[in-house]
């Protein structure tokens, strides 16, 4: 059976257009698992929002990938900063869909904090293990964003608790790992170190003149390359501010922007690229930069073949997967000192990093490495070589793999082991409960037999059975007269006049409110008994103040006493005349066995006075035929 894997992406479709606002590398970072894991011999189901009314509910992505689009809120576009409200849907609509195909999950991946949420729902629902990358943390986005941070403020606690019960925590870099710890206290050992990769089929080196052609850039210029969504955050601006700064190196210089949604009619354009534009102008530069739009994924590596050099100056970065698409296409990197960057660009090998926030430094660096050529080659040659050996998203599916094997086998173990406690708890009470049955039948014969044989003599001479008990013995007591005043196993007989002295709640609690529940059943006794009756009563400990005082009270009326009690007897076994005396310390076990005695006295009695006699009259008492 092949081992099935649960993705939780609940904005991020593999699907999704690359470069809009909430599409960027959690997309990529869920569709390249999720293929890399099925050519491993995973079976990936893709849990991911319903984003259009046209997506089919389950689409076959390719034979061992499934994409399952989610109904939760509407069957649009809706920004993840507002999704948190419909998370419950999510999870709702996901289970219908596991419990429809009957599917068992070996583990979830969730991706982002919200699918995070679904995930630990489902564990405790469906005890299915789950591991979660997080791709961004609420409390640096916060750091760095401030007021401008949309999400709601929840979003804290809930990763707080996904940290706690998640199986394992994929961080995507180092500063990924230390902010966990630092901003969560994660325990370091929950968390495991795999980077994103990047595809290298997708992304390789092309020709710098080629690729030029391919996209019409000027062989004569430098081309510097800033590609991705268009958000503030991703210091788009700075990269601006720093062309405007650069000193004439030897040639003009193009900076190139990719990204940005297309612009559709009746929609605006996106309101950062229009900042930007605005800012380009005031600087004077705007003939220098050009706004390319956004390119399919197939275009990419030209453009990044193109670039001399690619730049990214986000104000944080929880990993950052363009800088690797770069690297994987030859071209260096000047990226900030922030999140993941500073593990992918290794600073004067492969690019440089400088501050974010910092157009100068930026600037100077851009300067100086167009101005030597020779590092420049050096370095994408490096670059190449860094992505091959670290980031392939073969390589991180091996490494996720060993994750999840881990964690499955785990799991099955603590699995089994509950399992078998359970099975083992359930085996001690079977053999507690034989051992009190072999230990009663031995002792419980002869009184069984008197008891019955003294409640037969007592009804055939028209008197009746009283009978009490607290708790499980006063459900027992009822048990007991409704067997005798119905029917037990005979059909078709009068009933015999037993009564429970636990039914009347109007009496028991007026008379304990108002006096005193020792004296419920005594009260009863006195009102309802008369000589030659039998008082039949039943408890575990035989210490009950109210079982005691009725039966004072029954002997006082020359009313049989018949116990049926467990343990040393306690104290009734010395007032009653038969004492059954369950051979047991356990109240449960004592408890069980008195249930079989009962069912047996009724067994006995009814045998006794309504033998059944097909050719005759099946009813009639056979009373002359007894000896008493
Ligand atoms: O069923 C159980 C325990 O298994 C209890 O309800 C139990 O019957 C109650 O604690 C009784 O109050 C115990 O009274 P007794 O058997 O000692 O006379
Ligand atoms: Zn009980």
């Amino acid at each position: 059976m092949k081992t099935r894997i649960a993705f939780i992406s609940e904005h991020a479709s593999p699907l999704a257009a690359l470069g809009g606002v909430d599409a960027g590398g959690q997309n990529v970072y869920v569709g390249e698992l999720a293929r890399q894991m099925a050519k491993k011999g995973y079976q990936v189901d893709i849990f991911t929002r319903r984003e259009n009314p046209a997506l089919p509910r389950c689409l076959q992505w390719n034979q061992h990938i499934r994409i399952i689009h989610v109904d939760a809120g509407p069957p649009e576009p809706v920004e993840k900063e507002l999704l948190l409200p419909f998370m419950a849907a999510f999870r709702d609509d996901m289970l219908a869909f596991i419990r429809q195909e009957n599917i068992h999950y070996h583990l979830v991946h969730a991706n982002f904090f919200m699918s995070a949420l679904v995930a630990m729902e489902l564990k405790s629902m469906l005890h299915v293990p789950f591991v979660v990358t997080f791709h961004a943390l609420g409390r640096v986005r916060k750091l760095h964003q401030g007021e401008q941070d949309r999400f709601p403020p929840e979003r804290i606690a809930i990763e707080q608790e996904v940290i706690r019960q998640a199986d394992q925590i994929i961080a995507e870099c180092p500063q990924d790992k230390e902010d966990l710890i630092n901003l969560y206290h994660a325990p370091a050992g929950k968390i495991t170190m795999i980077p994103c990769g990047v595809n290298t089929e997708e992304m390789y080196p092309v020709d710098r003149q080629l690729a030029r052609m391919r996209v019409r850039l000027s062989q004569d210029e430098y081309v510097l390359l800033q590609l991705g969504r268009m958000v503030p955050r991703k210091g788009v601006d700075n990269v601006i501010r720093a062309i405007a700064k650069l000193p004439y190196a030897g040639k003009k210089i193009r900076l190139i922007v990719v990204g940005g949604e297309a612009e559709e009619p009746g929609k605006g354009p996106n309101p950062e690229i229009c900042r930007l534009k605005q800012l380009a102008k005031e600087l004077g530069i705007q003939a220098s930069v050009t706004f390319a739009g956004r390119k399919g994924r197939d275009e990419l590596k030209y453009y990044y073949a193109a670039a001399d050099i690619f730049l990214t100056t986000p104000w944080y970065e929880p990993f950052g997967i363009t800088p690797l698409e770069s690297m994987a296409c030859g071209t260096p990197v000047i990226g900030a000192a922030v999140g993941g960057i500073q593990y992918s660009v290794q600073d004067g090998k492969t690019g440089c990093l400088v501050p974010p926030h910092d157009p100068e430094a930026l600037a100077e660096k851009i300067f100086t490495l167009l101005k030597d050529q020779q590092q420049l080659q050096e370095m994408g040659k490096q670059a190449i070589r860094r992505v091959q050996t670290l980031f392939t998203w073969q390589h991180v599916a091996h490494k996720m793999s060993t994750v999840y094997e881990h964690i499955i086998t785990r799991h099955n173990v603590a699995v089994s082991a509950t399992v078998l406690e359970d099975l083992s708890a359930i085996d001690k009470a079977f053999d507690s409960l034989m051992t009190a049955v072999a230990l009663s039948r031995r002792q419980l014969r002869i009184p069984l037999r008197d008891a019955a044989h003294r409640m037969c003599r007592c009804l055939l001479q028209g008197k009746k059975i009283l009978v009490c008990g607290n708790g499980g013995s006063a459900a027992e007591s009822q048990h007991f007269a409704a067997e005798l005043m119905g029917r037990f196993e005979i059909p078709d007989r009068p009933g015999l006049p037993v009564i429970s002295l636990t039914a009347d709640t109007a009496l028991l609690t007026a008379w304990s409110n108002d006096f005193s529940f020792d004296d419920v059943f005594a009260r009863q006794v006195r009102a309802l008994g008369r000589k030659g009756d039998i008082l039949l009563c039943i408890s575990t400990s035989g210490n009950s103040p109210n079982i005691l005082r009725a039966m004072e009270a029954a002997r006082e009326m020359q009313i049989t006493c018949i116990n049926l009690l467990g343990k040393d007897g306690g104290d009734a076994a010395a007032l009653g005349e038969i004492n059954i005396i369950v051979p047991s310390a356990s109240t449960v076990r004592i408890q069980e066995m008195q249930l079989h005695a009962l069912h047996t006295l009724c067994m006995l009695v009814e045998q006794r006075l309504y033998t059944p006699r097909p050719a005759k009259e099946t009813t009639q008492p056979v009373a002359a035929s007894l000896t008493l």
